[in-house]
């Protein structure tokens, strides 16, 4: 039986790149410390935030290696997401973590032939699921990219009848009420994580206490600590912790894409070396750079 136990906050981590856009593998050292002292006790290599989509496979390999070599130093919980590649790319990908020391596997749905029904999309799940039988695999939604938009609740109910190392979702979308819906067909050895860094406090309110979020690198404590301040139910707290996570977001979106703004923010706020963005994404100006800064000083998040 495989069993699944990453829970709470799972930064998706960056991809260092030097500014010849080669991966830096020397700084995967560092920045796993940094999210070790601040508390985080698992990551999701290979999401969006860590452009996997934009590497080749041999890099993809190499990053799952230095991650699972770096993060066990930590005890980290290791999840991979393998998706974004044609499929026997992702199956090699999904084989290759079955053997490397990899906890758990995270796939996106095929991206050109998309998935038009439920029993379409669990079937690429079973097929990613029986190349790594070893390990946990949950499945990445987030139907603002992949535009796959299948039904979630019941895709949920279908893997878990059919795929025996089926451990549940992320979540990146806005829609609570149909979160709420998955988080009542799964089971108990099944997680959902959120992806909506301005819906943490809601979303706890729920009952969904498990996000993967790009800000969990650049605040983690924060993060955390809008949990605990809805398990302590204490509200005006837990509103007052996520206007100021929200606003911290709010002070980059006008700066460019996601990853590039996140990129730049990752260095402002931690001094972590990330570089630029994988291409074809181009990394923001410095003008707006020194804009986010100085949004962020005034919210006095930095100093
Ligand atoms: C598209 C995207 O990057 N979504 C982010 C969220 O952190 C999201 O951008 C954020 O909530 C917007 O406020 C996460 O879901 C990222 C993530 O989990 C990943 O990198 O795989």
């Amino acid at each position: 039986m495989v069993k699944f136990n990453a829970r709470g906050l799972m930064p998706p981590v960056f991809t260092p790149l030097n500014d010849d856009y080669t991966v830096n593998y020397a700084a995967i050292t560092p920045y796993a410390t940094f999210l070790a002292k601040n508390g985080i006790k698992s990551v999701l290599v290979g999401g969006t935030t860590g452009e996997h989509m934009s590497l080749s496979v041999s890099e993809r390999k190499k990053l799952i290696d230095k991650w699972v070599e770096v993060g066990k130093t930590h005890g980290f919980h290791i999840m991979v997401q393998v998706g974004g590649a044609p499929l026997a790319d992702v199956l090699d990908l999904a084989k290759y973590c079955s053997k490397a020391g990899v906890d758990s596997l995270l796939t996106l749905p095929e991206l050109y032939f998309k998935p038009q029904s439920v029993s379409d999309l669990v079937f690429y799940v079973e097929l990613v699921a029986k190349a790594a039988p070893n390990l946990p695999v949950l499945y990445y939604h987030i139907p603002s990219m992949s535009k796959v938009e299948v039904n979630m609740p019941a895709f949920v109910k279908e893997a878990s009848n059919i795929i025996s190392n089926f451990k549940g979702i992320k979540f990146t979308s806005n829609d609570l009420s149909e979160a709420a819906q998955v988080l009542r067909v799964l089971k108990d050895d099944q997680e959902m994580f959120l992806g909506a860094d301005s819906l943490l406090a809601p979303a706890a309110l729920l009952g969904i206490k498990s996000a993967i979020g790009t800000t969990f690198n650049l605040f983690p404590t924060l993060a955390q600590d809008i949990l605990n301040a809805v398990e302590k139910a204490d509200v005006v707290q837990a509103r007052a912790l996520q206007e100021k996570l929200s606003l911290a977001v709010e002070a980059h979106t006008p700066e460019g894409p996601w990853v590039p703004i996140m990129k730049a923010g990752m260095e402002i706020v931690t001094g972590i070396k990330v570089g630029p963005p994988a291409l074809p994404q181009l990394p923001i100006s410095e003008e707006a750079k020194k804009r986010i800064e100085t949004k962020l000083k005034a919210l006095k998040i930095i100093n």
